[in-house]
């Protein structure tokens, strides 16, 4: 499916601004990633029956967005405000927040979401590295490869913005889920350490 251009008297609304250019999503081949199959074939233009890939927008806080986060973890009470001007922080910062959703085009929900984030760093020739983040499928919707699609979906994205390294945190009962996707454990480096919230 195409981008359906929203536009009001020539120009795109504000509410439905794409947090980045979704023409790079259209690049985006999964043939491309030989090292999984999606069967039946999905891709960037027919993610399924109804269903439609792209940028996080504007208008997505009336759209479930955080409420499908909040099948990930805690959200919280975060208002239209705070969305806003969270969306305003990302977009301000080009080529580092990929927000992305899939949207039931029928029900006008958001119903599955990932980020890439991409870190500009000075060593490696000042190279950029990238960090899969916030993998969600509404439970009403899992099992149809989604998930699966989403992440291949951003793999492949980073790929094309030049990234020498592609990594995720997750708990282990994840771990078979994302070693399907071609994702495996770094040897003597699989430590995730985090910072305590409170001096002990
Ligand atoms: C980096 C992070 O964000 S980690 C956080 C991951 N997200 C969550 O835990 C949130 C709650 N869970 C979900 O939203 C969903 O269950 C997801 C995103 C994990 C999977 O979404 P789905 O759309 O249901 O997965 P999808 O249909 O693409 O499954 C693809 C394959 O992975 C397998 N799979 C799905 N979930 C799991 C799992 N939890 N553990 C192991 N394998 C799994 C499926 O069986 C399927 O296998 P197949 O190709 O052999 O049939």
């Amino acid at each position: 499916m195409s981008e359906q251009p929203l536009r009001c008297s020539g120009a795109i609304r504000p509410e439905e601004e794409n947090l980045y250019d979704r023409r790079i999503l259209e690049e985006v081949k999964l043939e491309e990633w030989a090292k999984v199959v999606f069967d039946p074939t999905l891709s960037v233009d027919d993610p399924g029956e109804g269903l439609f890939i792209r940028p996080l927008r504007r208008s997505d806080y009336n759209k479930g967005f955080l409420q499908l986060l909040g099948q990930l973890t805690s959200v919280g009470d975060v208002t239209e405000d705070q969305f806003r001007e969270t969306f305003k922080k990302m977009k301000s910062s080009p080529d580092t927040y990929f927000v992305t959703v899939i949207e039931d085009v029928n029900t006008g929900d958001v119903i599955g979401t990932t980020t890439l984030f991409i870190e500009q760093k000075f060593i490696r020739g000042c190279a950029r590295r990238a960090r899969i983040e916030d993998v969600v499928v509404n439970d009403k919707y899992r099992g149809k490869q989604l998930g699966k699609f989403l992440v291949i979906v951003l793999v492949l994205l980073a790929k094309s913005l030049g990234c020498y390294k592609i990594s995720l945190d997750c708990r282990d009962t994840m771990i078979p889920f994302y070693e399907s996707l071609g994702f495996s454990k770094e040897p003597q480096n699989g430590n995730f350490l985090k910072s305590q919230k409170k001096n002990a």
